[in-house]
């Protein structure tokens, strides 16, 4: 997915068709997805993102909507088996997921197991028909681990490759999402997520190459003021 033209976000409202808003905390209730669904459908968000458990409510909160309901997997860790993954990633899409965010398998990626990421990923990618946002953790990655890490997510026909959790510790940089960028090329997309606050930082995040931006505070940054 193409990066977005600095002309089409001119006020913080025009944010709102890149974000996807995200309710992942282990202690978020029902009421606060529905919450969420809610504001989504108001702003005209991308997304609503949450933790499988709560995809099914999501699909039926967004009927007819636009939005589109999205689950992560094997989140935050990355630490599953392939089977496990596949097996959770295609449970996800049968409870209405039309898109999956999944952690890339961080411990064969850290331990330079090149070819068994690359192998999990094409069999999470390849067991279901949703697009797949492949999430690298950046901040646990060194300069060379990220650019491998979007290539081998490119490679495997990742949707997306996705900057963070959130629950790392580091979220998106500008000077991440410009490289994951720079290796992915115009034909997938960028997402930035993780300690995005600011409006101003959101629109600098697209200028650098994000075509989406994951939020917990997507309503904060429709809301507020460029600089
Ligand atoms: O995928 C999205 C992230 O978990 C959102 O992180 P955030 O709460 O820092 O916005």
């Amino acid at each position: 997915m193409r990066s977005v033209p600095p002309e089409a976000i001119r006020t913080p409202r025009d944010l709102a068709p890149y974000l996807d808003h995200t309710v992942l905390a282990p202690e978020a209730t029902l009421e606060d997805v529905r919450r969420a669904c809610a504001e989504a459908r108001a702003h005209r968000f991308a997304g609503v993102c949450v933790r499988a458990d709560a995809v099914a409510e999501v699909r039926r909160a967004l009927e007819g909507s636009g939005v589109r309901a999205v689950a992560v997997v094997d989140f935050p860790r990355g630490e599953a088996d392939t089977g496990a993954r596949v097996a959770e990633a295609r449970e996800a899409a049968r409870l209405g997921a039309e898109e999956l965010d999944l952690v890339i398998r961080l411990p064969a990626l850290l331990a330079g197991r090149h070819e068994d990421v690359l192998q999990d990923l094409r069999a999470v990618i390849g067991a279901v028909g949703v697009p797949v946002k492949v999430i690298l953790e950046t901040s646990r990655l060194t300069r060379d681990q990220r650019v491998v890490a979007a290539a081998l997510a490119r490679c495997a026909g990742a949707a997306y490759v996705k900057t963070s959790t959130g629950f790392a510790g580091g979220g998106a940089t500008v000077e991440d999402v410009a490289l994951l960028r720079a290796v992915v090329g115009e034909q997938v997309g960028v997402k930035a997520s993780g300690g995005i606050r600011t409006a101003a930082a959101a629109r600098a995040m697209l200028a650098a190459g994000a075509s989406r931006i994951g939020a917990s505070g997507s309503v904060a940054l429709v809301s507020g003021a460029f600089p």
